[in-house]
């Protein structure tokens, strides 16, 4: 590996220019809305304002990289019932520490993964106009977004996103991720589509093995969460971080759990996705033949809280641009999300599994939820970070015991439908 992709990132004690004049006057505007222009913002060696982010969020302490064992997922898709089992036995550790894993033999085909990066690259290299045409409209999680700057004012990610859904219940149509291709960027786009969509299928496949793997990992019926996310609603992003001349005051994704249930993600080769594992921040060595996954709060309420959902950021870096897939993984928009029955009746004990109906394992951390609803709570109420899933689960309960309309949780953290209402929550 080429270690040079983790020396990258400048010392926190980097000197700094906070002269806001400058940084104000360097800022890309297009008909008065700030517009994220890799090409001129890469160059830029004092960034905008809006990307600067609060010492707390830039901790670099390590360089170290995350030291966990990878699991072969072949001997499991072939039955062998020890490789299975030490599958489920790294899975239900990696979980209860931190959510996350990595996985290597997962039958997807390696010219389909070079083909969905190089299909990235040719798209976030088109002139921003070209891009916008596919803009993300307001409310939609769909489109493409260069830093969030119409959702936020503050914080912004040093990223451009490209995100779709893909909701394949295995009986029917599943042409929709090459409709929408068509629909948004037109008939030279019709490869792209054909790519993603293919992509999207073996990510769906793929996560349908994780599942299998996690219920046994939890000792419950293996099919359980198989069955509950056959038709799954899913989110297919493609993240491209540009280089930036002052990478120890932004990041290219601030540190978050994701609010999904499972994300499966591949990154190029240079590396920046650091998960929080063993009370530090971990850089996670790319490698091509793996797919990251983390847990994300609605499996985390799932399991009643027993598996963690990962916190982990992406910073960027001076020199590479860099780019990550990520598909994440969301139940169907009005299916319940609560605990299996059975997992409420295990008491974990080590590693074993106990049947015990006296223990606190059998309270629920959680209220029942739809992931239609915490979708939307991180759309329209809170920008999603370390701590959604808690308040979600506080807002759920005040709203079902107040009468009157609940306040956004948080102000600082709050989108807004308009820029000029989100300038205003966030400034
Ligand atoms: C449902 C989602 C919201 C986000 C995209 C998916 C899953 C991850 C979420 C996100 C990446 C967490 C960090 C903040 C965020 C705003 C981002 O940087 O993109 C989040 C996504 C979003 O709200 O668009
Ligand atoms: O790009 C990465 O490595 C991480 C991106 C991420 O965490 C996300 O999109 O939710
Ligand atoms: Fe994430």
């Amino acid at each position: 590996m080429d270690s040079s992709a983790f020396l990258l990132r400048p010392s926190p004690l980097e000197p700094t220019n906070n002269n806001k004049d400058h940084r104000k006057k360097d800022n890309v505007f297009v008909n008065g809305d700030f517009v994220f222009d890799a090409s001129l913002l890469k160059k830029q060696t004092r960034i905008p304002r809006q990307f600067l982010w609060p010492h707390g969020d830039l901790v670099f302490e390590s360089r170290q990289e995350l030291r966990e064992p990878i699991i072969d997922l072949h001997g499991f898709i072939c039955g062998d019932e020890l490789a299975t089992k030490h599958a489920a036995d790294i899975i239900r550790s990696a979980c209860t520490n931190h959510g996350f894993f990595q996985v290597v033999n997962h039958g997807v085909d390696k010219r389909l993964i070079t083909a969905a990066h190089d299909h990235m690259e040719a798209f976030f290299k088109l002139p921003v106009s070209h891009k916008l045409k596919a803009r993300k409209k307001p409310g939609s999680t769909w489109g493409y977004s260069g830093a969030h700057c119409e959702r936020f004012s503050s914080k912004l990610p040093w990223k451009e996103t490209f995100s779709f859904g893909y909701n394949n219940d295995g009986c029917g149509d599943n042409s929709a991720v090459l409709s929408y291709f068509l629909s948004v960027l037109g008939k030279d786009f019709e490869e792209t589509g054909l790519v993603y969509q293919k992509y999207c299928e073996a990510m769906k496949e793929l996560s349908l093995v994780i599942m299998e793997l996690l219920a046994i990992s939890l000792g419950i019926d293996r099919l359980h969460f198989r069955r509950f996310f056959q038709d799954s609603n899913s989110l297919m992003r493609c993240n491209y971080y540009p280089p930036c001349q002052e990478p120890s005051l932004t990041l290219g994704t601030g540190p978050h759990c994701d609010p999904t249930s499972l994300t499966i993600l591949h990154q190029d080769q240079v590396g920046g996705l650091e998960v929080f594992a063993h009370n530090k921040w971990q850089a996670v060595r790319p490698r091509s033949d793996a797919f990251v996954v983390n847990i994300g709060d609605t499996f985390m309420a799932l399991s009643n809280g027993r598996y963690k959902s990962c916190l982990h950021r992406a910073v960027v870096n001076r020199y590479k641009e860099r780019r990550s897939l990520a598909f994440f993984v969301c139940p169907k928009e009005d299916k319940i999300v609560r605990p299996p029955v059975d997992l409420l009746n295990i008491v974990y004990r080590g590693e074993d599994h106990h049947q015990d109906d006296s223990s606190h394992e059998r309270t629920r951390k959680y209220p029942d939820f739809t992931w239609s609803d915490f979708l939307d709570f991180t759309q329209k109420h809170y920008r999603a970070d370390v701590t959604t899933l808690q308040s979600f689960t506080n807002w759920l309960l005040s709203t079902s015991n107040s009468s009157t309309a609940a306040t956004s949780p948080n102000a600082n953290n709050n989108p807004s439908s308009s820029s000029a209402a989100a300038t205003a929550a966030t400034n």
